[in-house]
């Protein structure tokens, strides 16, 4: 039960809330079983009074009924308004708590979810949560305080009474909910791993629809999707029939109850310890108590999925990022150069090196580029650099301090990225631009946007730059979309790029003028260039070519047709060291 501890530390902030709805929920029930037993009370009394003509004071109980009425009525909007103010403040800063500790684990420790099923544990794993609260502890509370006053009220007449009221209240109330709560954790847990699987299908499904239409595998994607819903609704469908069983036997219970209640209590109305008022009195009050412990079965039914969703949002929450935060503040770094000291890493599971043994040094304000064939460790390089990865030997260091002494955050404030996968928001295009700096005027926005030559083409759009650019900008070309990238770059105003393959893809015209917005924004920048491409490279310093992780070659950009033939013709080894003298 460490998940419930768990869960609890985390509904703490909300205990004030909790307390509150509780009580709402206990005055609420507390009326309604008071509004019948009055209700039963007098009517009978009256109908008494009727038949032997004896005056009674009706003013007293009506008050008492209408109060009670009244009091039901706001109690239970109160106690609905409070219980789901509290849950929906609940959901949020839970969703908050899961996306903080999700985020330092992107990208390198969440490559083994599908982002299907991450959204899942995000939306339908915490929403399950909040039955913790709601159908589980506010429940469990009022039941237990409400049979403990019933029980007295009951003791308050006989003994006897109380003892089967009581018994009948526990065997609804405890044994119920133990029996549904054992039928419901098998299929409760299936439920959360069938929900993840769903949405991971159908993810793939509409994501890869091109696909799966060019190979004709869309029927076959449909019967996986098929499926998973099956045994989703089989599960479901579990639940649903063991939740009807289980009402059915709370109203068998109370319906018991009321029995042996008036088994017990006739003959005490025969020998005048009890009055018939108060007889139908206590029938109807046994009827209504039962309204306390209807909710259990269900609650502790749903207890099994909770758990589930608690157990994997945890498993996320407890994942320790690869590469842990340095104890100290960041350095702050009085120059911009980059260098890689003798730099080895591996994969977790991979038995051959992405890098082995790369040393580069990139003085501040100069360029430089590393070339290789696919494969031979360019976006290691990069990753290492931006720390989401930590070299297995070797260090890597941004003015002379080295990356991993930094807080991610402090370090990637120092670099700008632009490569051919630029991320486009599903909002405007001023949106897209300011998560470069949320900062920025609409003047500085159009000065980047002029640099990186995409000014003029978003002022000529109707919206300009509120213009929606759609889901992962599909209204943008990749041109343009590059653009964006290098304006966002320019907003940034970071001493460091790194360019990844900027240039892919583009036609020869639209290169030229990318490669001409780039030049503006390299200007004083430490550069650091990663591609696949010889040509072209005559603006940079120097060149460093991999092979496979490990260094070819290295000197200026003359060096690359040779250097190139080796690693992308795959020749023998004889031009390989050719190549590196
Ligand atoms: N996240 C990862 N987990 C395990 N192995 C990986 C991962 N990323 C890359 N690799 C492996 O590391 C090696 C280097 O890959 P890397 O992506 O750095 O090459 P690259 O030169 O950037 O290739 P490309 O030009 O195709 O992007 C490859 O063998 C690749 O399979």
């Amino acid at each position: 039960m460490t998940e419930l501890k768990r869960l609890w530390l985390l509904f703490r902030p909300y205990r004030g809330w909790m307390l509150l709805g509780t009580l709402a929920a206990i005055l609420t029930l507390i009326a309604n079983v008071t509004l019948m037993a009055a209700a039963g009370w007098f009517l009978t009394a009256m109908a008494a009074a009727g038949i032997s003509g004896v005056a009674m004071n009706y003013f007293t109980p009506a008050a008492l009924i209408r109060g009670s009425a009244m009091i039901r009525t706001g109690g239970r909007y109160g106690e609905r308004l409070i219980n789901h103010e509290a849950t929906f403040r609940l959901i949020a800063s839970l969703r908050v708590w899961f996306y903080r500790h999700l985020e330092p684990l992107a990208p390198a420790r969440l490559q083994q979810y599908h982002s299907g099923d991450l959204l899942s544990r995000i939306r339908a794993d915490i929403d399950a949560l909040d039955n913790l609260y709601v159908r589980v502890l506010v429940p469990v509370v009022v039941a237990n305080v409400s049979i403990f006053l019933f029980t007295l009220f009951l003791l308050f007449y006989h003994p006897l009474l109380a003892v089967s009221g009581l018994s009948f209240l526990l065997l609804a109330g405890v044994g119920l909910p133990i029996w549904s709560q054992r039928r419901g954790q098998a299929p409760g847990q299936r439920i959360a791993e069938e929900e993840g699987a769903l949405r991971t299908a159908v993810v793939d499904g509409v994501q890869g629809m091109a696909e799966l239409t060019l190979y004709g595998m869309t029927e076959r994607q449909a019967l996986r999707i098929d499926d998973i819903s099956r045994r989703l609704v089989t599960d479901q469908t579990r639940l649903s029939s063991d939740h009807g069983l289980t009402q059915a036997a709370v109203g068998l219970c109370a319906s018991l109850s009321l029995w042996a209640l008036l088994w017990l209590a006739i003959p005490m109305v025969h020998d005048g310890r009890i009055l018939p008022p108060q007889l139908a009195m206590l029938a109807l009050f046994t009827l209504a108590s039962f309204e306390a412990v209807a909710p259990l079965p269900q609650a502790f039914q749903m207890l099994g999925r909770t758990l589930a969703a608690a157990r994997r949002l945890f498993a996320i929450v407890d994942t320790q990022p690869a590469v842990p935060a340095p104890s100290g503040i960041s350095p702050m770094p009085a120059r911009f150069d980059i260098e890689l000291a003798q730099v080895t890493f591996n994969y977790p599971g991979s038995s051959k090196p992405a890098l082995a043994e790369i040393s580069l040094q990139v003085p501040a304000g100069s360029r430089a580029a590393v070339i290789g064939a696919t494969g031979s460790g360019k976006s290691t390089l990069f990753n290492l650099l931006l720390r989401f990865w930590a070299p297995d030997s070797g260090a890597i260091r941004i003015g002379g301090k080295d990356v991993l002494d930094f807080h991610g955050d402090d370090l990637r404030r120092h670099i700008a990225v632009v490569s051919q996968h630029t991320y486009l928001f599903d909002t405007t295009i001023r949106e897209n631009l300011l998560i470069a700096n949320p900062e920025a005027s609409q003047g500085a926005l159009e000065a980047a946007c002029r640099v990186a030559q995409i000014h003029d083409f978003i002022s000529e759009l109707p919206d300009g730059y509120d213009t929606w650019v759609g889901e992962t900008g599909v209204r943008l070309s990749g041109g343009q979309g590059r653009r964006i990238a290098v304006a966002r770059a320019l907003l940034k105003d970071a001493p460091i790029l790194l360019l990844d393959e900027p240039t892919e893809g583009l036609d020869a015209a639209t290169e030229r003028d990318l490669m001409q917005a780039l030049a503006k924004l390299m200007t004083d920048r430490t550069v650091l260039l990663i591609t696949h491409r010889p040509a072209g490279l005559d603006w940079v310093d120097q060149v460093l070519v991999l092979d496979q992780g490990r260094e070819l070659a290295r000197g200026d950009a003359s060096i690359v047709p040779k250097a190139t033939a080796a690693t992308l013709l795959a020749v023998g080894p004889e031009l390989k060291t050719e190549a590196s003298g």
